[in-house]
């Protein structure tokens, strides 16, 4: 029987903790990209941020609205509803002796789609691109999850 262990002698289990890795890693770069974002609008979401930006931009002030910023915080809240889910439900998934194809191929996917998401959403592609890419990485984590409840019952 394969190794279905949560560590990387499970060939699975590594494939799973790259593609993991690659969407949390793209996820944590969303905060990077509001702070430089907010930085080099001068758009801070507190008074006291506002200060220490105040020695670059005296006209500063606390801003909740700008368009940009607030696109990317969406984007961010997006990948957060759908990365933790993903990671979540696929060590669960991993530890069920899944099969290895099927599983590679769930994980590209949705690896893909989340990659694709932020793209549409940042370039601010027409939709239902977008649309289309949220589906695909909820489909996987969905088919995942109701393996692992069908396994377990
Ligand atoms: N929390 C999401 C749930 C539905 C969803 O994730 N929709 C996708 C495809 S339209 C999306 O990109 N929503 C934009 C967003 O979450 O800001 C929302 O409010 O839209």
């Amino acid at each position: 029987m394969a190794d279905q262990g949560l560590n990387f002698d499970n060939p699975l289990f590594k494939q799973f903790a790259f593609y993991s890795g690659v969407v949390i890693v793209k996820t944590m770069s969303m905060s990077v990209l509001t702070a430089l974002n907010r930085i080099g609008k001068s758009v801070y979401a507190n008074p006291e941020d506002c200060a220490i930006g105040k020695a670059m931009d005296r006209n500063c002030k606390p801003t909740l609205t700008d368009p940009t910023v607030e696109r990317i915080r969406r984007c961010h809240l997006n990948d957060l509803e759908n990365v933790i889910p993903f990671f979540l439900i696929g060590l669960l998934y991993v530890s069920s002796g899944p099969n290895p194809a099927t599983a590679l191929m769930y994980f590209r996917i949705f690896t893909g789609c989340r990659l694709l998401h932020t793209v549409a959403y940042l370039c601010k592609v027409p939709q239902p691109s977008r649309a289309l890419l949220f589906g695909g990485g909820l489909v996987v984590s969905l088919c995942m999850a109701f393996d692992v409840i069908r396994k377990a019952c």
